[in-house]
C-alpha cells in the first residue's frame, strides 16, 4: 500500500541533517523514482543529475512537500525548506522591495537589504515585479531564499535566464549560505563553483517500467 514520506523530527542536539529513505515518488500516476536514499547535512550542498524527464523536479517537489511520496521516509519536514521553483512565484503588482517585505513576514524574518544587496537587487528596489527583465524577476525569486531563513534550500535550475555575473553573484549567494551551516539539494546543469557539492545520479533509482503510481492527488493548486 502506497503511503506519504512521514516527516521525522531530527533528533535534538545533532546537527542539521536531511536523510532520504528508500523514497519513491511518481507524478501523473506513474512512478519515476524508487529506493532512492541519500543524506545530506549542514554546509553541504548535492547535485542532482540525470536525463530529461528522469524525476529531478518531482524529487524536489516531493521534498518540499508539494506532493505525496509514494513510499519512504524524509528527516526534514516541509516547513524547513525553501523550495526555488521553476516559476519565480512573484506578486507581479508589488515592488521587489515590497515582494521581499511580503516573503519576509511571512517567514518571520526582517533582512530584506542585504537579500537585495546579495542579488544585486537594490537599484530595482522600487520596480514592480511586473515589470522586471526575466533575468532580474529569477534574482528576485532568487533572493526570496535569503528571507526565508531557512537552512535546507531546494533549488530547481535555479541559473535558468541569469547571465555569466549573476550566476556568480548566486554561487556566493549559496556558498555564504553553506557557510553558514546551511544546506542545497538543486537540480542544476551549470557549474555554481561550489567546492562542496557532490553529485546525485538519480539513473541508478529508476522505477522499473509500468510501475504506477499514487493516482487521484489533485496538484491543481500546486
Ligand atoms: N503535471 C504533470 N502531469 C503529468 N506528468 C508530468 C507532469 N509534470 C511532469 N510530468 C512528467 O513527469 C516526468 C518527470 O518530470 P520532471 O519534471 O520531474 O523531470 P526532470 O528530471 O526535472 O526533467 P528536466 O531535466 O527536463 O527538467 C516527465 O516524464 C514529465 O513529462
Amino acid at each position: 500500500m502506497a503511503h506519504a514520506a512521514q516527516p521525522v523530527a531530527d533528533a535534538p542536539g545533532q546537527p542539521l541533517a536531511l536523510h532520504v529513505n528508500d523514497l519513491s515518488v511518481a507524478r501523473g500516476g506513474v512512478a519515476l523514482l524508487e529506493g532512492l536514499s541519500f543524506s545530506l547535512t549542514a554546509g553541504s550542498a548535492l547535485v542532482l543529475r540525470g536525463p530529461n524527464g528522469s524525476g529531478k523536479t518531482t524529487l524536489l517537489r516531493t521534498l518540499a512537500g508539494l506532493q505525496p511520496a509514494l513510499a519512504g521516509s524524509v528527516s526534514v519536514p516541509p516547513d524547513a525548506i525553501a523550495y526555488a521553483a521553476h516559476a519565480d512565484g512573484l506578486k507581479t503588482t508589488l515592488s521587489v522591495a515590497e515582494n521581499l517585505r511580503f516573503w519576509a513576514a511571512i517567514y518571520g524574518t526582517g533582512a530584506v537589504a542585504p537579500a537585495m544587496t546579495a542579488m544585486n537587487l537594490t537599484a530595482l528596489a522600487d520596480r514592480p515585479a511586473q515589470n522586471l527583465s526575466a533575468g532580474q524577476k529569477r534574482r528576485l525569486g532568487l533572493a526570496r531564499l535569503l528571507v526565508t531563513g531557512r537552512w535546507l534550500w531546494m533549488l530547481d535550475e535555479p541559473t535558468v535566464s541569469l547571465d555569466a555575473d549573476s550566476v556568480a553573484l548566486f554561487g556566493n549567494v549559496v556558498r555564504a549560505h553553506l557557510g553558514r551551516g546551511g544546506a542545497a539539494l538543486m537540480a542544476t546543469h551549470i557549474d555554481l563553483g561550489l567546492p562542496q557539492a557532490a553529485v546525485l545520479d538519480l539513473t541508478p533509482f529508476k522505477a522499473r517500467p509500468g510501475t504506477v503510481g499514487a493516482d487521484g492527488f489533485d496538484e491543481a493548486f500546486l
